[in-house]
């Protein structure tokens, strides 16, 4: 299907749109309010965009504000069919993260999840209202939202497809990686599934071609349909335009050797003890690379109010390191440090996030997971595709990674053959997944299967 750049310019911030009557297909975005998940459907409605479709983020008002600020490698206050539909956020209790935490889980965020299950009825009403401008309404929901959108499936042009991260994530978690409170949200969800007219995934069939197919011959016997569309990012990072403080690290990068530098960041939501900071300053210092450490808290349910922890480092570190390693205290911009010639490896969580990142970028990991889906994507980066090493066992989840654990992890990575050779592969990948979202590409291929089905002219009700 050939593609084609947004034509309208009726965009209103907060409302519906004026020339709703003749769009035949209307999509609807709800993500989940946490960094890891607005991003990856944010990314999704650029691409659903570009089919000359409307699509409407929906979220509060904090969280619609926070994805608009931190995305990285386009614009999309220069994309006119994507609008912002913003609601209030019911008030919630906002903790600091714990860094002293026994396990890793973010259990901050759990209040701002709990409070996202009022959205239900502000969702509802606004897919309702907006039914009868359009002629099919598609709803493309996070997993994780699924007690929100229960009701559209009362609304009888609405379909509802649920957007899932990785196809592993069918594959059972390991011990240790939940709070309970977050795996009571999960059972919510699964109780409130009651309509779902098929699955989207972040996933490539490069990369996880074996899995997606396992889901493939599941899914057969029920209804459901499944794309694997991914990756949501850009694979081609744009030239940017100097502007902001953050430019200080790509400026550095620009002036360092190709692949000479280690990028290392746990993402949004895992926190490490000021021990632990210890250990890897020291661990980075030893290794004698070059780096950029992105040393910041997770985030808090409202990444806009309160404080945030300055943890500290070392007696004098900067000051040593000034010449080789880069330390980033706030949002660092990550999609263009990986897509930077000079980024050879990154220290990882392995967040889903930051795993496709690197792999459509083609940077090798180190894999250092914290909780959740983690421990899974680092058996993938490193037992599967091979593009990765491991910091330290699952199993010794609970011990303080040692300096020298982490010296011996980055020069491995950076600096010995082992490490070429997981480098050479990222790359070889990178090219596979690059050439899977061109024309004819199998990301493309299913992407444009995607939209046929949403556009197909059999307006029938749900399928
Ligand atoms: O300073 C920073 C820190 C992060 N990022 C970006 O933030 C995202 C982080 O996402 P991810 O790598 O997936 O990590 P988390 O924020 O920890 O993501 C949560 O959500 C993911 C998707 O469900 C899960 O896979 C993770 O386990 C879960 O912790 C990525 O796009 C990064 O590029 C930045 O740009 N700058």
């Amino acid at each position: 299907m050939a593609r084609h750049h947004a034509i309208e310019n009726h965009s209103q911030e907060n409302g519906v749109q004026n020339d709703m009557e003749v769009a035949p297909v209307v999509v609807v975005m709800v993500p989940l309010p946490a960094q890891g998940h607005l991003n990856q459907l944010l990314h999704l409605s650029r691409l659903i965009s570009t089919y000359n479709l409307p699509v409407y983020f929906i979220g509060t008002t904090m969280h619609n504000r926070q994805v608009k600020a931190r995305v990285q490698g386009w614009d999309p206050s220069a994309v006119n069919n994507i609008h912002f539909h913003e609601f209030p956020m019911p008030p919630f209790h906002n903790p600091l993260p714990d860094p002293n935490a026994t396990t890793k889980f973010p259990s901050q965020m759990i209040p701002t999840l709990h409070a996202s299950i009022h959205l239900r009825e502000p969702v509802y009403e606004f897919v309702n209202r907006i039914s009868s401008t359009a002629r099919r309404i598609v709803v493309i929901y996070d997993s994780l939202m699924t007690y929100v959108v229960q009701d559209i499936g009362s609304i009888p042009n609405a379909e509802s497809y649920c957007f899932r991260t990785e196809a592993l994530k069918e594959v059972p978690s390991v011990e240790g990686c939940f709070a309970p409170e977050f795996t009571e949200f999960q059972k919510l969800q699964l109780k409130a599934k009651k309509f779902n007219s098929g699955d989207l995934y972040n996933a490539s069939r490069v990369v996880e071609g074996l899995y997606l197919d396992l889901l493939a011959k599941e899914k057969t016997k029920g209804t459901d349909k499944l794309w694997a569309i991914g990756p949501f990012n850009p694979v081609a990072i744009p030239e940017r335009k100097d502007s902001n403080s953050h430019q200080k690290c790509l400026k550095w990068l620009d002036k360092q050797p190709k692949n000479s530098v280690l990028f290392v960041s746990f993402g949004s939501t895992s926190s490490i003890s000021d021990e632990q900071i210890n250990e890897l300053a020291l661990g980075l210092e030893q290794s004698e690379q070059k780096f950029i450490w992105v040393l910041r808290d997770a985030d808090k349910g409202d990444i806009f109010e309160g404080d945030v922890r300055r943890a500290p480092l070392p007696e004098g570190y900067e000051k040593r390191v000034e010449e080789r390693g880069i330390i980033i205290r706030d949002w660092a911009p990550q999609l263009e440090i990986l897509g930077h010639p000079s980024t050879g490896g990154f220290i990882s969580h392995c967040g889903w996030n930051s795993c496709i990142e690197s792999i459509s970028l083609g940077v090798p990991i180190a894999a250092w997971p914290m909780h959740s889906d983690q421990p899974r994507n680092a058996v993938l980066m490193t037992k599967v595709l091979k593009i990765g090493l491991q910091v330290q066992d699952w199993a010794c989840r609970a011990e303080v990674v040692s300096a020298i654990s982490v010296e011996k992890a980055v020069r491995t990575l950076m600096d010995s053959e082992e490490g070429e050779e997981m480098r050479h592969r990222a790359v070889e990948l990178a090219d596979a997944v690059k050439q899977s979202v061109m024309e004819g590409g199998a990301t493309r291929k299913e992407m444009d299967s995607f939209i046929t089905h949403i556009t197909r002219q059999n307006f029938s009700s749900h399928i």
